[in-house]
Parts: structure tokens; C-alpha cells; sequence
């Protein structure tokens, strides 16, 4: 099983320090979301993974080797960094088969995953004439090309309709459950809390949080729950009496922090109050990101980063 470890990643363009300090690894079998601001350092950590760039302290292996160092790498990793990068003026049966011819993989793939990708009646047609999502699903057709065990997406949902974005979500868990390793980055925010299982999140270029998707939530979240009944005067005043301090939402559901379902359910029952709805609150992952970049004061610091001491030591990724 492939893992991608980076450690002690540092990337400096000039003064401005890209990624700081970074280690963390994406482990296979899981989807994991790659979280950050613009500009948090999300593209330049998979660049240097994919040693397109180089380092300036640090390392990143791709099971255990640096990229530059695979013998077949689009067979071991597949990425989809910029979509816009294809060839235009060639079809993208032509651009899959270039691809493939130079990467010793068997041309029969090219069929595979022009279909895998939605595109298995245009492969005939120039990429110039294809909209952005159709450029998108090109890159993750080329990303898929070798049959990799590691699959890297830079914000995979961009340009894609409503139902590509159910396409690309179900490609991800397929895709973690045969085992592999699948790295996503995205700003947004419902879109990585339908289909990560485990959260890498950066920060001004740093780790703030490498865990899984349940428990971050879990961390950022108040106890408490949500409920609606047909006798919300009864259930105020047994609530109150209680000690609780509910509060009725404008759809008219009663929130109740610091409440939990067995509690509430319990209770209800017992003063022979019905219930049509009871359920446990959780901040979203739009909330709970929210809540950590806020009390994050890493983050939200206004002063830029310390320059680096030796800008010289270069090392290969
Ligand atoms: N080639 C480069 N030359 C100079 N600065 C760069 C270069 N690439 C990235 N940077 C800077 O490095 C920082 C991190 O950028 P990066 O693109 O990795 O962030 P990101 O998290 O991928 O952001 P986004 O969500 O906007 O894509 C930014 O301050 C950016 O301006």
C-alpha cells in the first residue's frame, strides 16, 4: 500500500514562504480532503510531491520513494494539477493516446477512462472546443490513465455541473475503496464534508490539522440537539424547569445546547410529550473550519512568516 509523506516541507518563492514546516502523510483506502485559504500552499505542497518543484528544506515520498525517482510514475501516481493545460488543438482521444504511448501504458486504457470520465462519445472531438468541465474531466481521465495507486486532484470540482460533481464525488469513494491513496484539495467546503474521510488542513502554509473527518467535527462541535413537537409551550417550560435554555429556530424547531437525544427523548416520553423530529447537532464542516481559523491566532496572525535561514539548502523532493 502507497502512502505520500511529507516531511518538514518548506517551499520560500523569494521572502514569501509557500509551505512551512509541513509533515503529515495521506494514507491509502480513505479520501483525503486538502483544506486551506487561497494561498494556504495547498497546490504548491502537490507540486513538490510531484516534483515539479523543489524544495527548499524537506522532503515528500510517494511510498516511501521521491517522485523524481519512480521508475513508471504515472502508473504509481495520477494528478490533475491545471486541466487547461492539454494540447488544444488536439483530440482528446489523441492527447490520452500521446500520453499513454509515452508512458508505456496500454492504449487500451485510453478507452477505459475517456468512458470512466463522461467523455466516452466526444474522445473523437479537439479539446479547443470543450467547456471547462469537460476540460476538467479530460484531466481526471489523464489522471486515471495509468492505473494508479495515488491519485492527486488540485480542486477537482471546478467548472463542473451538478450532476459532474456527483460524478467526481462517487469517483473519489470508488476510487478509496479499491485501496487507493486519494488526495483532494478544495475551498469548498460542503462539497469535501460529502466525500473526505480524513482532513489535511493548512494554514499560512502549516498544518493545523491532519484528522479524521468525524472527529474534527466532533472537536468544533457543542453538544446539543434539535427537535420538533406538536406542543412547544408544554416542552419550553418542562425544558426550562429542567435547566436547559431552549430556543425556537424560525422554521420552528427548538434548538438545545448542551442537550443530548437520550436525554431529550427521555424526558419527552416520560411528560408524555410527542416528538416529531430529535436529532443530535454538529457543526457543518463550513463551521467547524470557520471556528478553527478563528481561534487559530497562527493563522490569523497579520505578520508574515520569518524568512528563512538558509535559503541555499535546497534539497530534491
Ligand atoms: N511560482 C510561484 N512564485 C511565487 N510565489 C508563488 C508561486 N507559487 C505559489 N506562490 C505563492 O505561494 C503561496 C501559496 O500558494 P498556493 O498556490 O500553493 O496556495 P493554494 O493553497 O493552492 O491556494 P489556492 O486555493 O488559491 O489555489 C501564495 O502566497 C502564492 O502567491
Amino acid at each position: 500500500m502507497t502512502s505520500i509523506d511529507v516531511h518538514e516541507l518548506t517551499k520560500d518563492y523569494g521572502s514569501t514562504r509557500a509551505v512551512d514546516h509541513l509533515t503529515f502523510s495521506v494514507r491509502p483506502g480513505r479520501v483525503t480532503g486538502f483544506l486551506g485559504p487561497n494561498g494556504a500552499g495547498k497546490s504548491t505542497t502537490m507540486r513538490l510531491v510531484l516534483g515539479l518543484d523543489r524544495a527548499t528544506v524537506g522532503t515528500s515520498a510517494i511510498g516511501g520513494r521521491p517522485y523524481v525517482s519512480l521508475s513508471n510514475p504515472l502508473r504509481r501516481v495520477g494528478a490533475l494539477l491545471d486541466a487547461q493545460a492539454a494540447h488544444g488543438s488536439r483530440t482528446a482521444r489523441n492527447h490520452l493516446l500521446a500520453l499513454a504511448t509515452s508512458n508505456g501504458i496500454a492504449g487500451s486504457r485510453v478507452e477505459a477512462v475517456l468512458v470512466e470520465a463522461g467523455l466516452g462519445s466526444v474522445g473523437g472531438r479537439r479539446i479547443k472546443t470543450f467547456s471547462l468541465g469537460m476540460r476538467q474531466r479530460l484531466g481526471i481521465a489523464a489522471a486515471l490513465l495509468g492505473d494508479p495507486e495515488v491519485v492527486m486532484l488540485d480542486e477537482p470540482s471546478n467548472g463542473l455541473d451538478p450532476e459532474g460533481i456527483v460524478w467526481i464525488r462517487g469517483l473519489m469513494r470508488k476510487l478509496a475503496g479499491e485501496g487507493r491513496t486519494v488526495l483532494v484539495s478544495s475551498h469548498l467546503m460542503n462539497e469535501t464534508s460529502s466525500f473526505a474521510d480524513h482532513l489535511v488542513v493548512l494554514g499560512k502554509g502549516r498544518l493545523l490539522v491532519d484528522m479524521p473527518m468525524r472527529e474534527f467535527l466532533a472537536s468544533r462541535s457543542r453538544p446539543g440537539v434539535r427537535l420538533r413537537t406538536t406542543e412547544s409551550t408544554r416542552l419550553r417550560e418542562v425544558l426550562i424547569r429542567k435547566g436547559y435554555e431552549p430556543a425556537q429556530d424560525d422554521d420552528g424547531r427548538w434548538t438545545v445546547d448542551g442537550a443530548t437525544t437520550e436525554e431529550i427523548g427521555v424526558l419527552a416520553a416520560f411528560e408524555g410529550i410527542p416528538l416529531l423530529e430529535l436529532s443530535n447537532v454538529q457543526a457543518t464542516l463550513e463551521e467547524a473550519y470557520l471556528d478553527l481559523t478563528s481561534t487559530e491566532a497562527e493563522f490569523t496572525a497579520t505578520t508574515p512568516p520569518a524568512a528563512t535561514t538558509s535559503p541555499t539548502a535546497d534539497q530534491e523532493a
